[in-house]
């Protein structure tokens, strides 16, 4: 049993601290954000992750998970601190480091004896090396740095970090190394160690190649509209060579979400920093960056013209199963929707709240898919909700006053569209004709 204190009480620091605790050991996470402690401290989870409510309650309840914002108190108590704060996209592309640095001292501030500190943000190389200088300068205690980056995805973050793939840490001092090496066992996963160095570049190389991957198989899907390929079954194809492997070959209207934007960007910016070419990952961002625009067009197309038409967009979050609305596509296409003229609906079964903080506009918000797509002109979708994977799709074409669906994110077979009558784009995928005229402005 180890005693930790998680400085940062997000996605991140909530989902590490309540894992640390729930394989045994004592957590305290921190937040310079009291509302959020407050509510933590009353069961109330500020995120929506599966499973994590549970946990959260069950780590609390037996006394190995508590919540504060006494940031010195919590170091005073713990052998290992963990820096789990955001490291958002600054105006230039590159990390934000502001709070880091921020924690680092008010770590440094508070040692009264050794510890070891552990970044968990992902940061650009050489962060490790420039908090060590830091809390050198603010503390005679002695301490080590690891580096040890988070890989969960949210919507599967538990299962994520307690069957971790593989921790990857690396260190200062091999004391540190063996600790963490340590605290790891139970999860019992592979454990990679490395130089400080290589293990914050590893994060950002792991980041950059899934996306790479998503913006390749968008290409190729954009290619495949043109010559009549079927995307589904290509990247099918190319996932049974077990050098290409089939994950991360999804095509649809491109990344969203807290990381890859950010961390391509921030690789982007290393690399300029460094007087390295970075033309691969340009074209990553370039791609993703218009491929989430193409069902714009297609609805365009599809309508003719999108004045006084209702569009029914459904799914809002950046990915099913989380509320987060962090470089969500709906977050930029909405508001083009409605600089067009249409009147937008909008369904997302969990992160209404969370999108209405993101999207100004003057639209309606439903948590009833046929609310939304009742008397709709168009159906769009945005995110592969299971819920919206299995609507009822001959309820659907009884409600919409046009049976036009967009699919971004490719959830139906072009037969069952076609069997049930609507006019279905996708992406990579021949258009389902409906036998209703569409397009007629
Ligand atoms: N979200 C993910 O899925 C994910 C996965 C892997 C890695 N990461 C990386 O982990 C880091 C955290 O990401 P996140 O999504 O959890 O961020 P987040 O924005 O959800 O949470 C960060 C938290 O840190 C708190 N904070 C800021 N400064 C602080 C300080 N000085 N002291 C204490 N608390 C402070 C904020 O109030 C906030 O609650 C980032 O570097 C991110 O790139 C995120
Ligand atoms: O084949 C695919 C797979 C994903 N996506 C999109 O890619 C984005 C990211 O998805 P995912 O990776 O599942 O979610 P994240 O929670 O953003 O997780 C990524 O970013 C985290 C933060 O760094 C890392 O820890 C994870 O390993 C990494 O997968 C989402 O917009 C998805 O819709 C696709 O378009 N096609």
């Amino acid at each position: 049993m180890r005693r930790l204190a998680v400085i940062g009480t997000g996605y991140v620091g909530l989902v590490t601290g309540s894992c640390f605790a729930d394989i045994g050991n004592q957590v305290i996470c921190c937040d310079i954000d009291a509302s959020k402690i407050e509510k933590l401290n009353q069961g109330i989870i500020p995120i929506y992750e599966p499973g994590l409510q549970e946990m959260v309650v069950n780590n609390q309840a037996e006394g190995r998970l508590a919540f504060t914002t006494n940031i010195a108190e919590a170091v005073k108590q713990s052998d290992i601190i963990y820096i789990a704060v955001g490291t958002p996209m600054s105006p230039h592309g590159e990390a934000d480091l502001t709070y880091i640095y921020a924690a680092a001292k008010s770590i440094a501030e508070a040692m009264q004896d050794y510890k070891i500190i552990v970044i968990k943000s992902t940061v650009p190389v050489g962060t490790g090396r420039s908090v060590q200088m830091l809390i050198a300068e603010h503390t005679p205690h002695p301490f080590d740095m690891v580096s040890n980056p988070e890989f969960l995805r949210e919507g599967s973050a538990l299962k994520d970090c307690m069957s971790m793939e593989r921790a990857v840490i690396g260190a200062t001092h091999s004391r540190a190394a063996d600790a963490i090496e340590e605290l790891h066992a139970p999860f019992r996963t592979l454990v990679y160690r490395t130089s400080l160095e290589s293990a914050e570049m590893i994060k950002y190389a792991a980041n950059a190649f899934l996306a790479t991957k998503i913006s390749f198989i968008n290409e190729i899907a954009n290619l495949c509209e043109e010559t009549g390929a079927n995307v589904a079954e290509v990247s099918t194809g190319m996932g049974l060579d077990s050098r290409i492997g089939s994950q991360f070959l999804q095509a649809g209207i491109g990344y969203g979400g807290s990381c890859f934007p950010k961390d391509t960007e921030a690789l982007r910016f290393i690399c300029s920093k460094s007087g390295v070419s970075s033309r691969l990952i340009n074209a990553v961002i370039e791609t993703n960056a218009k491929q989430r625009y193409v069902v714009l067009n297609k609805l365009q197309h599809a309508l003719g013209n999108m004045q006084g038409r209702t569009i029914a967009v459904l799914g809002l979050a950046f990915k099913p199963n989380t509320d987060d609305m962090r470089y969500a596509p709906s977050v930029d296409l909405i508001p083009e929707l409605v600089a067009r003229g249409a009147h937008v609906k909008a369904y997302d079964p969990i992160a209404l709240d969370e999108a209405k903080k993101w999207i100004q506009e003057d639209i309606l918000y439903t948590q009833d898919m046929y609310e939304a797509v009742a008397d709709a002109d168009a159906c769009l979708i945005l995110t592969e909700w299971d819920q919206v994977k299995s609507m009822d799709l001959a309820r659907l074409y009884s409600l919409m006053r046009q049976a036009v669906i967009v699919d971004g994110r490719n959830c139906f077979s072009l037969d069952e569209m076609s069997s049930h009558g609507f006019y279905y784009s996708s992406i990579g995928r021949a258009v389902v004709h409906s036998q209703l005229e569409v397009g007629i402005g």
